[in-house]
């Protein structure tokens, strides 16, 4: 059976393949977000600027729960494969007595995938589900080389862990297809050679001429049983917990096809034969972000835990009064002083995002803008230590059971090394919230639970001093019984900043407590296999040729 004619002489360098990097994740939970009751929009209500601010409210939270957190990923399938390598060439150089030189020029590599780290991610959408290195161009006449493929480099955040689970080569899958088809010896073998070898257009090679490329690309190590690059080495298996100093390779990108020059033999000085690139091996990875925060707060939605955030590092975390405002995790850096106060510590009252951004547009409007005052440079205070918190989504109960934003949630607290419970002081039962708190962190993984170092009790600049004193003690009791008073009990306003002081310090404590000595550097556990090695083309004089 004839070789399929593939002119390539004459096809543009093909341009590398690109993959935008949209978000393509989401939840895995499927259930709605759970908060207070709307308000009622009274129908006698005279303040029509109440009436419009309850629908903007309304908008906002229908727009965040159809949203369902597709901003946030942390767990994601990847195929991953490295660009193909472009086409050979068969091309001569044109002479008076009929064909010159062979000038074919060789395929560019294929682009190969990379992944680096970034520390202000914390959501894995900004990888694709599929990532693959650019195709290198085709070779062409007066050996003009294709162009190498783009590299594909996905950045991800600290903490993800990346897993190998399958790897699947092209030969072998053409092996398993040809033995699905039934198809003899004969056609094997023809199917294999229009795989890996391109005719020149005009002339074409006889049976002895693709019977020596084959062997010659036997030789070359392309010709084989086994894709290219597939090893049977144990599957690569990654934990992400120190920034890369450089990107690491995923997947080599294939190897070009070689030009006809390459394959002039002894017997054959015009070879109208080239070769195909290399189409490297497909992995896929498993992407599961475990997010790498010292701190992290644990809370009922609503309770005031992105308000802490921002009165602790000064992250701008998005304030509301409403259940799941925060649906991606966020962290925020805290940089406690030798003094014992803190480098982010807030000049004015934290208030809700909304009523901040009504505020500055009408300043703007009003032309009396001020933009918020630089904080003091703290030339005195030295930096005693620092440590990363992360505010997270609000927990229901059975979040461990992915009610809520559920495991999502979960899995980014599961290493941090120490816990704050933020309790809303306004709800009538404190211990209760905390029981349930306490209960899904230990249901989701045993031993959670008790990493709790304190137990805020938030808003009580809304409460009386008995009504704090008595929640306090209930509190206190309730440490005392389930975690062995080990958490401290501390009243706390975060949106006013007060007893914020022993907060900072108590976790900084906690976190230096808990820190392992030293961090444990990256190893690659099994390096991918070194590319294959394009040789030399035979030179061949102009006198020798045959016509
Ligand atoms: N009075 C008072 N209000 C507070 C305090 N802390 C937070 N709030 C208010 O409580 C509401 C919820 O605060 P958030 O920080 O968004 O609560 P959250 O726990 O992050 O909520 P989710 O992200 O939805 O789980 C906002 O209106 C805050 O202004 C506080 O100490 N005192
Ligand atoms: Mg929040």
């Amino acid at each position: 059976m004839p070789l399929v004619r593939h002119c390539i002489a004459c096809t543009r360098a093909a341009r590398p393949q690109r993959f935008p990097l949209a978000p393509l994740g989401r939840f895995q939970s499927s259930s709605r977000a759970v908060g207070p009751a709307p308000r009622e929009i009274k129908e006698d209500e005279d303040d029509f600027e109440d009436v419009i601010r309850e629908l903007h409210r309304r908008k906002k939270v229908d727009e965040k729960r159809n949203q369902k957190g597709a901003d946030f990923v942390d767990f994601l399938r990847v195929t991953v494969r490295g660009g193909k390598g472009g086409s050979g060439t068969a091309a001569f150089l044109p002479s008076r007595r009929g064909l010159g030189p062979p000038c074919g020029g060789n395929g560019g590599p294929g682009g190969s995938v990379y992944i680096t780290t970034s520390p202000f991610l914390t959501s894995l959408a900004g990888a694709t589900k599929r990532l693959i290195g650019g195709q290198g161009g085709h070779g062409s006449g007066n050996l003009r080389h294709g162009v190498r493929g783009e590299d594909t480099i996905v950045t991800v955040p600290l903490g993800t862990v990346i897993r190998e689970i399958r790897r699947e080569g092209e030969a072998e899958k053409t092996t398993a297809d040809n033995d699905a088809l039934g198809l003899d010896r004969e056609e094997r073998r023809n199917r294999t050679r229009e795989r890996w070898l391109v005719q020149h257009p005009n002339f074409e090679a006889n049976d002895k001429d693709i019977r020596e490329a084959e062997t010659l690309l036997r030789k070359a190590g392309r010709w084989t049983q086994r894709t290219p690059g597939f090893d049977v080495s144990p599957p690569l298996e990654l934990d992400i917990t120190e920034p890369l100093a450089e990107p690491l390779l995923l997947s080599r990108g294939g190897v070009g096809g070689l030009g006809n020059p390459h394959f002039v033999t002894e017997k054959t000085r015009l070879p109208r034969l080239a070769s195909r690139g290399v189409l490297p091996v497909t992995r896929t990875f498993e992407f599961e972000l475990k997010l790498l925060a010292d701190v992290g707060l644990v809370g009922l939605p609503n309770a005031g835990k992105s308000t802490l955030l921002r009165s602790l590092t000064g992250r701008r975390a998005e304030v509301a009064d409403y259940a799941f405002t925060t649906l991606n995790p966020q962290i925020g850096v805290v940089r406690v002083l030798d003094d014992g106060t803190w480098a982010a510590a807030p000049r004015s009252a934290i208030e809700d995002t909304e009523l901040e951004r009504r505020e500055d547009e009408r300043s703007r409007e009003a032309g009396d803008y001020k933009p918020l005052p630089r904080a003091p440079r703290q030339r005195k205070r030295r930096e005693r230590t620092r440590f990363t918190i992360s505010d997270n989504p609000g927990l229901l109960h059975r979040a461990s059971e992915n009610v809520g934003l559920g495991h999502s949630f979960l899995r980014s607290i599961e290493r941090s090394l120490a816990l704050a419970y933020v309790l809303d002081g306004r709800r009538p039962d404190p211990v209760e919230d905390y029981r349930i708190l306490r209960a899904e962190l230990e249901a989701y993984k045993a031993g959670l639970g008790s990493r709790a170092r304190i137990l805020a009790l938030n808003k009580t600049d809304e409460l009386t001093e008995d009504d704090i004193a008595a929640k306090i003690e209930a509190l206190k009791k309730a440490a005392l019984e389930v975690d062995d008073g080990r958490p401290e009990v501390l009243v706390v306003s975060a949106k006013f900043g007060t007893g914020l002081d022993q907060v900072v310090n108590v976790l900084a404590d906690a976190v230096d407590e808990a820190r392992p000595p030293a961090p444990k550097p990256i190893k690659e556990k099994h390096p991918l296999p070194p590319p294959l090695v394009i040789e030399e083309p035979i030179e061949v004089e102009e006198d020798l040729i045959e016509v």
